[in-house]
């Protein structure tokens, strides 16, 4: 036995980096809503994207913190230099190849993402399947306030395009979304939504 509060084991340590990465996240999206009728609290999504990732088997660290970080600079002040300083290069660059430019137009944005999606490293194409998984499931729940059926139409063959591009990086997560997109349909509230163009 080691003297007990002087020696920190390795999973004491990243199990301290796990909560520093929730905490951060937590106040950083603190004033933001998801957009269901519940308005629910931003950060249960990173935190549910990050639970896609465990219950698929990702546990590599760096991983699950981009994920619970991954939308902090796209919708919050978080800078990729911040990221940086308190997690490291290697958590900073996943959350910068999953961070949209959100100078550019919102179809220039979408477009991107398809295109971008199959370059991406293997951890940013595991938070982005998780992500995708996590949203989709999310509409499956409830849409969106005000979102009309053409947008959850569009929504499901964007989101299949960026997927499509992620393939063959985690079989767990692949599956899920399988059978979110089952037989190229998804279906939501007894409506059936096709999810190819
Ligand atoms: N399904 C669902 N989505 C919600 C909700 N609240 C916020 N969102 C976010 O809305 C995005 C989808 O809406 P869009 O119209 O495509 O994008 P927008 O945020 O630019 O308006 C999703 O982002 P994304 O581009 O897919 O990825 P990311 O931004 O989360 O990384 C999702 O994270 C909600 O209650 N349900
Ligand atoms: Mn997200």
């Amino acid at each position: 036995m080691s003297s007990q509060g002087t020696q920190i084991s390795n999973a004491s340590f990243d199990i301290a980096k796990l909560i520093d990465t929730i905490d951060f996240a937590a106040k950083k999206h603190s004033y933001q809503k998801r957009k269901d009728i519940a308005r629910t609290p931003y950060i249960n999504h990173p935190i549910g994207v990050a639970k896609n990732l465990t219950d698929a088997g990702v546990y590599d660290l760096a991983t699950i913190q981009a994920a619970i970080l991954h939308d902090t600079v796209e919708d919050t002040e978080t800078t990729f230099e911040e990221i940086e300083q308190q997690f490291g290069q290697k958590v900073r660059n996943i959350v910068a190849e999953c961070t949209d430019d959100k100078t550019l137009e919102k179809a220039e944005i979408k477009r991107l993402q398809i295109e971008h999606t199959p370059h991406l490293s293997k951890q940013a194409k595991e938070v982005k399947l998780a992500d995708k998984l996590y949203n989709l499931r999310d509409i499956k729940r409830e849409a969106p306030i005000g979102w009309s059926k053409e947008r959850v139409q569009e929504y499901v063959i964007w989101a299949k395009k960026v997927t499509d591009g992620a393939r063959g990086t985690n079989q767990m997560l692949e599956e899920q979304l399988n059978e979110i997109y089952s037989k190229g349909v998804f279906e939501f509230q007894g409506e059936q939504y096709k999810c190819h163009p």
